[in-house]
């Protein structure tokens, strides 16, 4: 277990919220004059012109970095469970885990061919979060240090934060904060998750559709519905979105559960995920309207549905791409090529 973040009550959270940097329009208006002035006609780089953009206005700096990008993988073992709504045992969160640390994953591969570094956290695996239908996840001084431990986990200097999870269960948490922020029916925001089949299917919207009624009266305040149906990596992403906020750093969400925490965050106020792109679109069914209600484009659409960071980690390269084209291009005079009249 390595919870060892300071406990902040929800009311300092709020307070915390509410004093995040403005977004440096002065860096961006830099960018979008040199970008003028590139080897290219004026749009034609697309989405990888406003990807620098962004970049330049969360960082604040007109010539922005992605020198030390990271990827923070945040483990969690969650009650519910004991439903039978993943195909996989609880156990394997942790053997995943020794996975990445013998370098045998998915995502292990992808940093090593983007050069992005990796850190995972354990929250505490040996101690599942409460059975959501009939239980909270979390107390409240257990989810708000749980948050702090994510802010602590954004440090060291990095320019880029891809966030990413592990954890057995996890879509089923998801889910459930989804229907309890967004209603409608339980089984429009539930999915296969690592590949469940029919049955467990019907038990997993069940559990979804009972934890959301359990906790029915509470479910206005976003930090509720984080604590009473997320788990450990949800509090602790949604930390390291907030301090990766205050600390100007860029941060790139990755599918279906890591946009769970940004959610609550969206829920909260919108404007706290200004400094976050969509990094991919999961094959779970209903992250795309996830994205399209928390304003977010993804920039990957490959069909993934594993976690781990790993499509956000892909979207990487193309941020990477997109600021080398940008600080690398020749402009028009320095190449000798004619400009348009
Ligand atoms: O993030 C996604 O879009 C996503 C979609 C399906 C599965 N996952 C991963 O699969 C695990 C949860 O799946 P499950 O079926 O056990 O709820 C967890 O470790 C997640 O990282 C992740
Ligand atoms: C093997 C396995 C790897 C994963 N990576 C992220 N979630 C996962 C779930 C499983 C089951």
């Amino acid at each position: 277990m390595a919870l060892a973040g300071t406990a902040l009550p929800f009311d300092d959270i709020r307070d915390l919220a509410r004093a995040m940097p403005a977004l440096d329009s002065e860096a961006v208006a830099k960018v979008r004059q040199r970008d003028s002035q590139l080897t290219k006609p004026p749009g034609s780089l697309g989405r990888l012109e406003s990807l620098v953009e962004w970049l330049a206005a969360v960082q604040g700096k007109a010539t922005p970095t992605v020198s030390r990008p990271l990827v923070a993988i945040f483990a969690g073992n969650h009650g519910v469970v004991a439903r039978g709504v993943s195909p996989y045992p609880q156990e394997v969160t942790r053997q995943m885990l020794e996975n990445f640390s013998a370098g045998g994953a998915a995502i292990n591969q992808i940093c090593t061919t983007f050069d992005l570094g990796l850190k995972v956290f354990d929250l505490a695996l040996d101690i599942p979060t409460g059975d959501i239908t009939v239980e909270a996840a979390l107390d409240e001084k257990a989810c708000a240090a749980t948050m702090a431990f994510g802010m602590e986990a954004v440090s060291g200097g990095i320019d880029l934060l891809v966030l990413g999870e592990m954890g057995i269960g996890n879509t089923t948490i998801a889910a459930a904060i989804y229907h309890a922020l967004y209603g409608g029916e339980a089984g429009h925001w539930v999915g296969r998750g690592t590949g469940i089949d029919d049955a467990g299917l019907v038990r997993k919207t069940a559990a979804v559709r009972d934890a959301v009624a359990f906790h029915q009266s509470h479910v206005k305040d976003p930090l509720e519905v984080l604590r009473r149906l997320g788990g450990r990596e949800i509090a602790a992403m949604a930390g390291a979105i907030l301090a990766a906020r205050s600390q100007r750093i860029p941060v790139v969400l990755d599918g279906y559960v890591v946009c769970a925490a940004a959610a609550v965050l969206h829920a909260m106020d919108p404007a706290l995920l200004d400094h976050c792109v969509s990094g991919h679109v999961s094959a779970e069914g209903a992250h795309a309207d996830v994205l399209a209600r928390l304003g977010k484009k993804p920039l990957l659409d490959l069909g993934m549905r594993l976690g781990e960071g790993s499509g956000a980690a892909l979207a990487v390269s193309l941020i990477k791409a997109a600021l080398a084209c940008h600080t690398g291009m020749a402009t028009f005079a320095q190449a000798g090529v004619t400009d348009k009249a």
